[in-house]
C-alpha cells in the first residue's frame, strides 16, 4: 500500500528548544489518526510540518498526494465573500471552478454567498473552512482543533466530513476533545512522548492503537 505520509526521526526546534524530536509517523489511505497532547505539546507545529508549511529541523518526511490543512483559526481574505474565497482556493490548486458546486458547498454549511468574511463569526469562518476543504478534496486532511467555535450542527457536519474522507483519504485530527477518539483508528499523544523523555531525545513511535 502507498503511504500518504512517512516520517522518520522527525524533529522541530525553535531556538534551543525542541518541540518534538525523533518522531516516527505514518499515515495510510483510509486512516484517521488523533493527535493529542496538552497546550504547547506541539500538535499545531507537527501539523504545519506535515503540511509542508514549516521545515523540520531534522528527519525525513515523505508525502504523497495533495494536502489540505484546516487551520485554527482558519485563514481567509477578509474582504472577499465566502464564495470568492472558495473560488480563490480552487484556482490556487488548479481545480475546476463550477458556480453550482460553490453554491452547493456554501449551502451545505449554512452560509450565504455574498457576505464578506470580515463580517463572519468564528463559527461561520470554521464552517467556510469546512466547505473549502470539502471542495478541495485533498488526499491528506490535517485538521487543527476542527471542533473549536462550532455549534452542535457544525460539529455534525464535521463528523460527516471525516466519515466521507476516511474511505480513501488519510486524516489527522489535532484535538483536546477526546470525543473524536471514537472516529479515529489510532492516537499519537505528543504529551506522552514528552513525558517519556523530558529532554526529548530520539524516541520510538508513540502512536497507540485505540480500536
Ligand atoms: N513560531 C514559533 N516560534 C517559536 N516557538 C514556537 C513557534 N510556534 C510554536 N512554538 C512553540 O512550540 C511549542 C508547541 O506549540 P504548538 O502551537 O505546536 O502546540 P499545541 O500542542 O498546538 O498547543 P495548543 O494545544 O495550545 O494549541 C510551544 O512551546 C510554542 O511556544
Amino acid at each position: 500500500m502507498n503511504r500518504l505520509i512517512e516520517a522518520s526521526n522527525l524533529g522541530k526546534r525553535y531556538g534551543l528548544d525542541w518541540v518534538f524530536r525523533g518522531l516516527e509517523f505514518r499515515l495510510n489511505p483510509g486512516e484517521v489518526v488523533a493527535l493529542l497532547g496538552p497546550n504547547g505539546a506541539g500538535k499545531t507545529t507537527l501539523l504545519r510540518v506535515l503540511a509542508g508549511l514549516v521545515r523540520p529541523t531534522q528527519g525525513k518526511l515523505l508525502r504523497q498526494g495533495r494536502v489540505g490543512l484546516l487551520a485554527n483559526p482558519p485563514a481567509f481574505h477578509r474582504h472577499f465573500s465566502g464564495e470568492e474565497n472558495l473560488r480563490y482556493a480552487l484556482r490556487l490548486e488548479g481545480l475546476p471552478i463550477r458556480a453550482e458546486a460553490l453554491k452547493a458547498a456554501l449551502k451545505a454549511v449554512g452560509l450565504s454567498q455574498r457576505k464578506p468574511v470580515l463580517s463572519y463569526s468564528s463559527g461561520m469562518k470554521k464552517r467556510l473552512a469546512i466547505a473549502r476543504i470539502r471542495l478541495l478534496k485533498p488526499d491528506i486532511w490535517l485538521l487543527d482543533e476542527p471542533e473549536a467555535a462550532l455549534d452542535a450542527q457544525g460539529r455534525e457536519l464535521l463528523e460527516g466530513l471525516v466519515q466521507e474522507a476516511r474511505g480513501r483519504n488519510g486524516v489527522v485530527i489535532a484535538t483536546h476533545d477526546r470525543g473524536w477518539l471514537s472516529h479515529c483508528d489510532r492516537a499519537l499523544d505528543l504529551g506522552a512522548l514528552q513525558k517519556a523523555d523530558p529532554d526529548r531525545p530520539s524516541s520510538a513511535d508513540a502512536a497507540r492503537n485505540i480500536g
